[in-house]
C-alpha cells in the first residue's frame, strides 16, 4: 500500500515550518546512501503510531501584500487538494480568522478532500479557549488546538489526521494494474511521451517549461496488458514565483513517486543528466521504487555507435546511488523504442515482487564469504549468520550478524551485488536491515 500523504496549508508565519518539523522530527529519515542529494525539507517520512505517512510543507516564501498572500495561499491549497490525501489547514490564534482564512476554507471545504482544521499558537488553552472557538466560523469541523513551538496537542493532531487514513486508505488497493510513473526535468518531453502512448492529445504540450496541467492517472493497454500512468508533466497553477514552481514540482514528484510501482525517469537526449536530475531521481531511490532511465528525444541527437555507451556512463555517474537503473532510448517524436520501455517496465514489476526462498539466499550468502572475508575491527570479525527476505517491492533482506558495527557499507553493497549475480533483481532498489544477534555457544 502506498503511504498516504498530508499536506500543510496556512498563511505566512502561522507556524507550518515549526509544526513540520515537530512532526517530522526524530523520524525523519535521512538517506545516507545516496550521495548529492540533499534532503530539501518540502517533504519528510513519518511515523505516528503504526502510521506511516508523507508529510509535505506547501509553504513558500513571505509575500509582503494581502493580495500575494491569498494567491499564494490558493497555489498552496490547490496543490494539497492535487495531491493530498489529508490536508491540515493551519491557522493561527494570536492573528485569529482573517478573510484569507474564510476564502482558502471555502476552496478545501468545495474539495472535498478530508481537512483537520489546527489552531496554533494555543500555548495557553484556558486563556484562549474562546479565540479557538471562533474559527468554527470557518465551517470545515472541530479546531484542534496546538501549540507547535511547545510540542503541545501534536498528538490529538495526528490522531485527528489518522482518523482519515483508515477511512480513504483501503480504496484505492483493489487495483492491481501496474502503476507508472513518469517523472523529470520541465520540457523533457514529458507530456509528450504520454501522449504518445495514449494516443490522444490528453496534454497539452508546449514549448514553455512547465505549461502543462496537472498530473492526471491515465490508464492505459499495451500488447493486452493494463497499466495506469501517472503523469507529473507541467504545473496548472502558473504561479510567477520561481520558488513556488521548484517546490511544487517537488511535491508534484514525491506524491507521483509515492503512488507509483515503477518510476520512468525522463532525460533530455541533448541535455544529459544535470544535478536536478540527480534530485529527481533520488525520490524514486529512497521510497524504493523500480527506475527506468528514459533518455528521451533520440532522434534529435547526432550519434555514433559509440553514443548510447558514453551517455550510459555519463547518466550512471551522475546517478552513481541506483546502479540498478536500466536504460531506454527513446523518441516520444517518432515512437522509437517504447515497445521496450514497456518490456522493461513489465520486467520490473517481476523483480520487485520476486521472493527468494531463505535456503537459496544463504547458499549465496556462504559463497560469498567464502570469496571474501567479512571485515574486521580491532581483532573482532563480522560474522553473518543467516539472512532471509521479509518483504517486496521493495525486496527487503533482514540479515542477521554479531556486531551491525562491523557491517560495513561497502560489504553490504558486495552482499548486494552477488544477489544480484545470482538473481538479477534489474531495475529494483533492495533493501537491506542489519540485525544482531547472539553469538551461539
Ligand atoms: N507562541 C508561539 N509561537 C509559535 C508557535 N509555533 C510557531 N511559532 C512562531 O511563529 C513564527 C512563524 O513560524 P514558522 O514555522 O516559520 O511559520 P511558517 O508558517 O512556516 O511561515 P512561512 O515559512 O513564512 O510560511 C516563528 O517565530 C515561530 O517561532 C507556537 O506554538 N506558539
Ligand atoms: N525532437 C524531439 N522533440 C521532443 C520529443 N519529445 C518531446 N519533444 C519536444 O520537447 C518539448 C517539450 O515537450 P513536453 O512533452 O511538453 O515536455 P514536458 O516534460 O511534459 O514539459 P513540462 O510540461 O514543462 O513538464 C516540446 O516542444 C516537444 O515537442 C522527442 O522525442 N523528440
Amino acid at each position: 500500500m502506498s503511504k498516504p500523504i498530508v499536506a500543510i496549508v496556512g498563511r505566512p508565519n502561522v507556524g507550518k515550518s515549526t509544526l513540520f518539523n515537530v512532526i517530522a522530527g526524530d523520524s525523519i529519515a535521512i538517506v545516507k546512501d545516496t550521495p548529492g542529494v540533499t534532503r530539501d525539507r518540502i517533504y519528510a517520512d513519518c511515523s505516528w503510531l503504526n502510521y506511516n505517512f508523507t508529510l509535505i510543507d506547501t509553504g513558500g516564501i513571505e509575500p509582503d501584500s494581502s493580495d500575494v498572500i491569498l494567491s499564494q495561499m490558493r497555489d498552496q491549497a490547490q496543490i494539497a487538494i492535487d495531491t493530498a490525501d489529508v490536508i491540515i489547514f493551519l491557522v493561527d490564534v494570536r492573528q485569529g480568522l482573517t478573510d484569507a482564512d474564510g476564502k482558502v476554507a471555502d476552496m478545501l471545504r468545495r474539495s472535498q478532500k478530508p481537512v483537520v482544521l489546527c489552531v496554533n499558537k494555543v500555548d495557553s488553552f484556558k486563556k484562549m479557549e474562546a479565540d479557538v472557538y471562533e474559527f468554527y466560523n470557518l465551517g470545515i469541523g472541530d479546531p484542534i488546538p496546538v501549540s507547535a513551538s511547545n510540542h503541545q496537542g501534536v498528538g490529538d493532531l495526528l490522531e485527528a489526521v489518522s482518523d482519515h487514513f483508515k477511512k480513504d486508505g483501503s480504496e484505492s488497493d483493489d487495483d492491481d494494474r501496474p502503476r507508472i510513473a513518469i517523472v523529470g526535468r520541465p520540457n523533457v518531453g514529458k507530456s509528450s511521451i504520454v501522449n504518445r502512448l495514449v494516443g490522444e492529445k490528453r496534454v497539452i504540450v508546449s514549448d514553455i517549461a512547465g505549461t502543462t496541467r496537472d498530473a492526471i492517472d491515465t490508464p492505459l493497454k499495451r500488447n493486452g496488458r493494463e497499466y495506469i500512468l501517472i503523469d507529473t508533466a507541467g504545473l496548472r497553477r502558473k504561479s510567477k514565483i520561481h520558488e513556488d514552481l521548484e517546490r511544487y514540482s517537488i511535491i508534484r514528484t514525491v506524491t507521483a513517486v509515492e503512488r507509483a510501482d515503477v518510476v520512468v525517469m525522463v532525460i533530455d537526449a541533448a541535455e544529459g543528466v544535470a544535478e536536478q536530475d540527480a534530485k529527481i531521481a533520488g525520490i524514486a531511490h529512497e521510497r524504493g521504487k523500480g527506475v527506468i532511465i528514459a533518455v528521451n528525444k533520440w532522434d534529435a541527437v547526432e550519434k555514433d555507435d559509440k553514443t548510447i555507451y558514453k551517455m550510459t556512463e555519463k547518466i550512471k555517474q551522475t546517478l552513481a546511488y541506483m546502479p540498478y537503473a536500466e536504460f531506454v532510448f527513446i523518441s516520444a517524436k517518432t515512437g522509437q523504442r517504447l515497445d521496450k520501455l514497456f518490456e522493461l517496465i513489465d520486467m520490473i514489476i517481476e523483480n520487485q515482487s520476486m521472493r527468494i526462498a531463505t535456503g537459496v539466499l544463504n547458499e549465496i550468502l556462504a559463497e560469498a564469504v567464502a570469496m571474501q572475508q567479512p571485515p574486521s575491527d580491532k581483532g573482532r570479525r563480522l560474522k553473518i549468520f543467516y539472512m532471509t527476505q521479509i518483504s517486496v517491492k521493495p525486496p527487503t533482506f533482514v540479515v542477521f550478524v554479531n556486531d551491525k558495527k562491523l557491517m560495513h557499507y561497502s560489504y553490504t553493497r558486495y552482499i548486494e551485488n552477488q544477489i544480484r549475480n545470482a538473481f538479477g533483481f534489474r531495475g529494483t532498489p533492495l533493501r537491506f536491515i542489519i540485525r544482531e544477534r547472539k553469538e551461539d555457544k
